[in-house]
């Protein structure tokens, strides 16, 4: 215990012994933040006496959990670490103590996010819901998330019954409601709780049956949460009520690093910590163990950008070493060329490959990187998620275009019932003992067929039109024009707007902006096109070690690497184009931040001029000029004519988000010096305008943010 106390700073040191009482640790990126955590756990139980059975220790990811119960084992033997998890593990060891308050079963059902969209599937068949009245994805942020937050909704979902909530759906008139009701009758009928309400059936019991408070208020002593920035306010509370007794809370965490406000997690929950809690100590740790000064000090630049945050400036203990690299590039190709070039230097120099990472926004931007690497044989593996080219949207667009050439079997049976066509196992399986009889493909096999009486009622005609139909043009059209015929006519692309998943209509977009660019191409068709492409797809599993990794910037937190590249630094894509207020934009530099201060050694940062989707701007981000360019070494210098234009759209966009900033609502009443008094129907923030119906006008009038009109 002495040796691990002895390597700790004097602030880490603190955060350690101050067992007692609420203690907040601000701790700044590389801090040493997990060090002192684990520190501070094995104090506890080893110096103090306290037993893990009465510590809490709340971490943001299973990983998290299980790394540090390793760390934990290696240093106290066999114990029981049951109470170092994740929020929704502890709470579901709670429920299974004490969900009986309610009338539910020990045995509940937890049902994870594919399960929520089955169920959604299931409910929208039976309401006979199209694209028209709405999307899955809608719906789960829409109905499933918003009205799990509004107040009454869990008193009122325990309290009724499965009955009295198939009585409410046949009443229901609204939509939303309706779906809303039908999921909850699904969960009550199978005793399913999904995320939220683990969380939220914890706090309800918590809060309504004093004897489990009191059980548990008695049995945790100490409650330690890690990543403390991007939990959410009811997690805070469990936190909070837990702590109720003993009144020793410690919490850990960086502001400047929250990244998942749209989970509920909020900045002013860490910062606000001494407001709720006067006694609290606050301890500071500015150590930085990671990064050299060079990357440091292009991080504080850039963070201390934001308002929202804890000012702190970080020390760099480690030596000095060169400026985070910075390259701009004309085209995506000379972009991916560079990040490719420079892994083969540092390779030449010594550096092996999982020592680099690549990070990047959003999963989009892996492909330009992946192939790249794999044309240059370079290992790497995909860390979040599956590769560009595995993933099941792509798979499915490509074996479409497949349907225009080879027509092979597997694409066939990849495209014939995606969207849905009535087309079960049955009528494959009648397809494939066709076929083999007849030595032909299923495609064939389906052609001879499609006027028997096996194919009724199926929608199989529109399958062969599409497919048909786009065949005849091959010749004619451009590569992007044919794909997006194909998908539109098999009605591919109104099946995946349904699912309306933004990481999938990403992509899509990406493999569209690849197939445009290789339709300028004089020497490439769509023959050439998927053989290119088939190579991508068809890449060796090996588990490879030495490899480099691929991951978005949400996956890199809490990760530390020697070489760091961070691709696609560009407006509209990072940041964001999403980003509609001045406080988004400040999450969005965070993620930034997050992603420069994962490197130890050196940071390469890129972008390219013909990136992003065709309607977005193509300049560098923002973030390169608040990390300031002193702090930067430039490959080869941004033409000026470029970074004039660049910082003007910043300029604008900064004012157009500070407005947005005192946005008035949907419903907000008015009056202007003119029209009168008035209602916004709608704030339509592209245009930078109100949609207003006045009362003494028939029709509504767009006027612009900046317009002169009073609150009323
Ligand atoms: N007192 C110390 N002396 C030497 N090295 C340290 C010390 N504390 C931490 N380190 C090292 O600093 C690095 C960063 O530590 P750690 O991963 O715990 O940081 P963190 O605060 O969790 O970072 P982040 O919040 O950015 O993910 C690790 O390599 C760790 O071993």
């Amino acid at each position: 215990m002495n040796d691990l106390l002895s390597k700790l700073n004097p602030e880490q040191l603190s955060a350690v012994q101050t067992t007692e009482g609420y203690v907040r640790v601000m701790a700044g990126a590389g801090t040493g933040k997990t060090k002192a955590l684990t520190a501070r756990y094995c104090y506890l139980v080893s110096e103090l006496g306290i037993s893990p059975a009465n510590i809490l220790t709340v971490t943001f990811t299973n990983r998290a959990a299980n790394e540090m119960k390793a760390r934990m084992r290696s240093i106290l033997g066999d114990a029981d670490l049951g109470f170092i998890s994740t929020i929704h593990a502890f709470c579901t060891r709670f429920l299974k103590e004490e969900i009986h308050h309610l009338g539910y079963p020990k045995n509940f059902i937890i049902l994870d996010t594919e399960d929520e969209r089955e169920m959604l599937q299931r409910i929208f068949a039976d309401m006979k819901i199209t694209l028209r009245d709405t999307t899955m994805q809608r719906t789960i942020d829409q109905v499933l998330e918003a009205k799990k937050f509004t107040p009454g909704y869990i008193s009122g979902f325990i309290q009724i019954s499965a009955e009295e909530l198939q009585q409410c759906i046949e009443k229901e008139k609204d939509k939303n409601n309706e779906i809303f009701l039908r999921y909850l009758y699904e969960q009550k009928k199978n005793y399913g709780l999904d995320f939220n309400d683990l969380i939220n059936f914890t706090l309800y019991i918590l809060e309504n049956f004093p004897d489990a408070r009191e059980k548990w208020e008695k049995r945790i002593e100490y409650v330690m949460v890690d990543e403390f920035q991007d939990v959410s306010e009811k997690q805070y509370k469990i936190a909070r009520i837990l702590s109720g007794k003993h009144k020793n809370l410690f919490i850990v965490g960086d502001s400047d690093q929250t990244i998942y406000s749209w989970r509920g997690s909020h900045v002013r929950l860490f910062l606000d910590f001494d407001k709720k809690y006067p006694s609290a100590k606050t301890i500071v740790l500015t150590e930085n163990y990671r990064s050299t000064p060079q990357i440091l000090r292009m991080s504080n630049e850039l963070i201390s950008h934001n308002v929202l945050r804890f000012p702190k400036e970080l020390n760099a203990v480690r030596p000095n070493g060169a400026k985070p690299l910075y390259f701009h590039s004309k085209s995506p190709k000379d972009e991916t060329e560079w990040i490719a070039d420079s892994i083969q230097t540092l390779v030449k120099q010594g550096a092996v490959l999982s020592d680099i990472a690549v990070l990047y926004r959003s999963h989009f931007l892996s492909r330009g990187v992946e192939e790249i690497l794999i044309q240059r044989k370079i290992p790497y593996r995909v860390l979040s998620g599956v590769s560009f080219y595995e993933r099941r949207e792509i798979k499915d667009v490509v074996a479409y275009l497949r349907m225009l050439t080879t027509q092979d079997d597997i694409a066939f049976l990849r495209t014939i019932n995606v969207p849905s066509r009535k087309i079960g196992k049955k009528k494959i399986q009648f397809l494939k003992e066709y076929a083999n009889a007849n030595r032909i493909s299923l495609w064939n096999a389906l052609l001879e067929n499609q006027d028997s009486a096996v194919f009724k009622g199926t929608n199989i005609q529109n399958y062969i039109h599409a497919i048909n139909t786009t065949k005849k043009s091959i010749a004619d059209k451009k590569l992007d024009d044919i794909l997006d015929e194909v998908l539109d006519l098999s009605g591919y692309t109104e099946f995946i707007r349904m699912d309306a998943d933004q990481d999938r209509l990403d992509n899509i977009a990406e493999f569209k902006q690849n197939a445009e660019l290789a339709a300028k191409d004089p020497d490439e068709n769509l023959e050439t096109f998927l053989s290119r492409v088939a190579l991508y797809g068809n890449l060796d599993k090996e588990e490879r070690k030495n490899a480099v990794k691929l991951l978005s910037i949400h996956a890199a937190k809490g990760l530390e690497f020697r070489f760091v590249f961070v691709t696609g630094l560009e407006e509209g894509v990072f940041p964001s184009a999403q980003i509609e207020t001045a406080e988004e934009m400040e999450e969005e530099r965070r993620i930034a931040y997050v992603a420069f201060t994962r490197a130890k050694e050196r940071l390469f940062l890129s972008e390219n001029e013909g990136g992003g989707s065709a309607n977005l701007s193509k300049f560098p981000s923002r973030f390169i000029f608040d990390a300031g360019e002193h702090n930067l070494e430039f490959v080869r210098p941004l033409p000026d004519d470029l970074k004039k234009k660049a910082l003007q759209h910043i300029q604008q966009d900064t004012e157009r988000l500070e407005l947005l900033q005192n946005l008035l609502f949907v419903g907000d009443r008015i009056r202007h010096a003119v029209f009168g008094e008035g209602t916004i129907l709608e704030i339509d923030a592209k245009n930078s305008s109100y949609v207003i119906q006045f009362d003494k006008l028939e029709t509504t009038r767009n006027l612009q943010f900046t317009a002169k009109f009073e609150r009323l």
